[in-house]
């Protein structure tokens, strides 16, 4: 049983996506995906982080890259800001939403924002009653909701823990993310069943990394429990520089693939994700990790052939 007609999807392919690549990504070539990706229907594109460069250099070009982009009415750009000094440098650059990030696992908290998971929280306070003042919304995301690269399986209590302190303080939505795809459509289910205890599903989103094939089932799984918020990433790319292992996150074309064959609405074009997705995939060389893109490419070279051979 599905409670939902429309499903939102929160783009990060330019974020989340890009964050973890090795070789810079030329800054013309981030704003021209997400002017693509704006032009899809989406109506949320996380579009950079502005965090230290020391720590993801991949994302030092944050100002120019919110600047320059040609932003759409009908879209929501935010942007990672894990501190005061990221909130006055986005708001600084033009930011309209941040999101704060922090992680229901205290090892991965000191390894990706350098501090304790009560210190963090500490921080995102200030920031969200900066933001507070500001009218500026601040989305929460909470790492490791299903597993930790460094401390294996996580309590759903202590998730859940970290979620409502986030929502409490302001978070407008709070996105729990399985940074490193090991999770199932049992561990999701276990786990929303004690987050929905303390939040209330229309606050949360469901942040997937399709590390062990897992992200659609766990993704459906979310959606039965009355979660309606997707966070997905264009061609299935990603991975967090902090967390060994974590291969590309869901791609946004499988998703909205799935979603639209269950008769459900996005508002998104499909095929227009999957043009922004060769873009992306051929200015870094390489192959989608989109199943529903390489099949769409492998029909579309199938019916070249055919009309070549008769
Ligand atoms: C949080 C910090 C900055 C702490 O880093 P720190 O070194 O502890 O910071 P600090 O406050 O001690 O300051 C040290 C220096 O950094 C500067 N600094 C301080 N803050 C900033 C800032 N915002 N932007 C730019 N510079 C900054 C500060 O000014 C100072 O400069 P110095 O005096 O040495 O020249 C660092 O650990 C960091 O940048 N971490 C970012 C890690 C990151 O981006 N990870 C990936 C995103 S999370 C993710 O991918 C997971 C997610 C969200 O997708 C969900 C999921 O899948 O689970």
């Amino acid at each position: 049983q599905l409670f939902w007609q429309f499903v939102k999807i929160v783009e990060v392919g330019p974020r989340d996506g890009l964050q973890n690549e090795k070789e810079m990504v030329p800054t013309g070539v981030k704003i021209q995906l997400i002017d693509m990706l704006s032009e899809t229907g989406l109506s949320v594109i996380e579009a950079t982080s502005f965090v230290s460069s020391k720590w993801v250099p991949q994302m030092a070009d944050h100002t120019e890259v919110l600047q320059a982009i040609h932003r759409s009415s009908h879209v929501r750009y935010p942007v990672l800001t894990p501190n005061m000094h990221g909130f006055q440098d986005a708001v600084a650059a033009g930011a309209t939403e941040v999101a704060v990030f922090g992680s229901a696992s205290e090892t991965f908290s000191r390894k990706n924002i350098n501090c304790s998971i009560d210190e963090s929280i500490l921080r995102f306070e200030e920031v969200i009653c900066t933001a507070k003042q500001r009218q500026i919304p601040v989305r929460g995301y909470v790492s490791c909701a299903l597993g930790c690269p460094y401390e294996g399986p996580i309590e759903s209590t202590k998730v859940a823990e970290v979620v409502k302190r986030l929502y409490e303080l302001g978070c407008y939505e709070v996105s729990l993310g399985d940074t490193i795809g090991v999770g199932t459509p049992g561990s999701m289910a276990k786990m929303l069943h004690s987050v929905k205890k303390e939040v209330p599903s229309s606050a949360l989103a469901v942040h997937c990394h399709d590390t062990y094939g897992q992200a659609l089932a766990n993704i459906l799984t979310a959606l039965q429990m009355g979660i309606c918020t997707v966070d997905s990433s264009v061609a299935g790319l990603g991975g967090c520089p902090y967390a060994q292992g974590a291969s590309g996150n869901v791609s946004t074309e499988d998703v909205l693939y799935m979603l639209h064959g269950m008769g459900i609405k996005t508002g998104v074009d499909l095929s227009k994700v999957i043009e922004a997705g060769d873009f992306i995939c051929k200015a870094l060389n390489r192959k989608t990790n989109s199943k529903v893109a390489q099949a769409r490419g492998d029909y579309s070279v199938h019916c070249h052939m055919k009309k070549i051979n008769t």
